[in-house]
């Protein structure tokens, strides 16, 4: 049986006066009902791997297949209409959110998307106060509200489709701090009681260790280190995967880690440590 989603052996290049290659064969699954989360720091591949693989990117070479069909490549719009089995919540709520619809149509749109798939239909009010926001703001445009409520509609929107994958690029970096967390097991829990798969992305391994049941890390667009979120987080084995989870701070204000593997990491890893501590 096929995966809900394969990604295999997937490149994605960038052609100016330089080729930058974002995504260097790349392979990764997802199955019904699973969290999969992709870490790393800033110009990694993260985005450029989420693009690919809701079809807004073409792959150099390689495949990206959902349900053993082959993703197409479609603009974001085109894409809305008619590949609707995978959505796709940006870090940024104004990619995703028309300026000028009110909120309650857009969260209609995707209620419609599910209807026509033939899955059960609901109202927008029920999908606010699923993220937590009050009913009221049904009839309230974007710009009335604040950048992380705008980004729980867009969480609302895209989950009232009901896709079968929910690609998730860095969803909480818009909220503030104290509702991270909560929104992201709030992600995981919607995604799940649909029986999706959430591919979720982000930079924060404290709460990726909260709600990934497996962990991807990515560097230089390549994966170093996969494996069940638990056994990385406890036994990380890749120099890089050890300098990422040592920068998070604990409340005390030392490493998870207490010992420092910057020392014994080569060179290369040692490198990518002050950018590793810029992100986390
Ligand atoms: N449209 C583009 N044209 C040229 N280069 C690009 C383009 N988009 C991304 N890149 C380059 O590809 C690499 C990967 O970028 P990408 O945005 O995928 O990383 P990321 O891990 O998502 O970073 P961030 O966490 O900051 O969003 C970077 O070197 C970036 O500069």
């Amino acid at each position: 049986m096929s995966a809900l989603l394969q990604v295999s052996d997937l490149v994605v290049e960038y052609h100016g006066a330089q080729v930058v290659r974002a995504v260097d064969e790349v392979s990764l699954s997802i199955e019904p009902g699973e969290v999969l989360a992709l870490v790393g720091e800033s110009g990694c591949g993260k985005s450029s791997l989420a693009r690919a693989v809701v079809g807004m990117e073409k792959p150099r070479s390689g495949s990206v297949r959902y349900r053993g069909t082959t993703v197409p490549l479609l603009g974001v719009r085109r894409r809305e209409k008619r590949f609707t089995s995978i959505q796709m919540v940006f870090q940024d709520p104004n990619s995703s959110l028309n300026p000028r619809v009110k909120v309650g149509q857009q969260i209609s749109e995707g209620i419609t998307t599910a209807l026509v798939r033939g899955e059960a239909g609901s109202v927008p009010e029920e999908w606010l106060e699923r993220v937590g926001l009050p009913t009221s703001m049904v009839g309230r445009y974007p710009y009335e509200l604040s950048g992380g409520q705008r980004q729980r509609v867009a969480i609302a929107r895209a989950l009232a489709a009901r896709p079968d994958v929910l690609v998730a690029d860095e969803p909480i970096s818009a909220l503030d701090a104290s509702s991270q967390a909560s929104v992201a097991d709030m992600m995981r829990r919607l995604a799940l009681d649909a029986g999706a798969g959430l591919l979720f992305i982000s930079h924060d391994l404290a709460i990726v260790r909260l709600i990934a049941d497996r962990t991807v890390v990515m560097y230089r667009g390549r994966i170093v280190e996969s494996g069940v979120s638990e056994r990385i987080w406890s036994d990380p084995m890749h120099p890089y995967t050890r300098a990422l989870l040592s920068a998070i701070p604990e409340p005390d204000g030392r490493g998870v880690l207490p010992a420092a593997p910057a020392a014994e990491a080569p060179l290369e890893w040692r490198s990518a440590l002050p950018h590793a501590l810029d992100r986390v």
